[in-house]
């Protein structure tokens, strides 16, 4: 394959990923809630000079939650494209996809009061 058809086939590939990330943005209240809470996380994470490994931490969570959400999204979509209709398959595997996403979310605020709290506290 020749390197401009690569590249080419890279630009469209970032394209798609984009319209994803726009598409969830849109309609996701809760893919914007978590969005803002990172961008709040990152502006503490700048006033409280934090070190480069609780940054690591920060970062890790922030993309672990907002991957979840984005694949939770997915897969409600997914569900409702093949079995519109209720169905007890369909509920519990949105169920447990949702469940991923509230585990991610706590363990993303767990590590962010294990940071946060010592410094508030130094402050304080
Ligand atoms: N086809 C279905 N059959 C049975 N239960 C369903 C079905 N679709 C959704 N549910 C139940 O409703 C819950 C909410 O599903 P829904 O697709 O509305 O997601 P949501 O959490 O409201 O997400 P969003 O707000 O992003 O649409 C599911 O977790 C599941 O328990």
């Amino acid at each position: 394959m020749s390197l401009e058809l690569k590249d080419k086939k890279r630009t469209i590939g970032f394209s798609y990923a984009w319209n994803g990330i726009k598409h969830v943005i849109r309609t996701e209240r809760n893919f914007r809630f978590h969005l803002m809470a990172a961008i709040l996380v990152i502006i503490a994470g700048i006033v409280f000079h934090i070190s480069h490994v609780e940054w690591s931490l920060v970062m890790i969570v922030i993309g672990l939650v907002l991957i979840l959400e984005m694949i939770n999204t997915a897969i409600e979509k997914l569900i409702d494209y093949l079995k519109p209709e209720i169905n007890p398959a369909a509920k519990i595997i949105k169920d447990i996809s949702a469940a991923a996403v509230l585990i991610s979310a706590i363990t993303a605020a767990a590590i962010g009061l294990i940071i946060f709290i010592p410094k508030i506290i130094i402050i304080l």
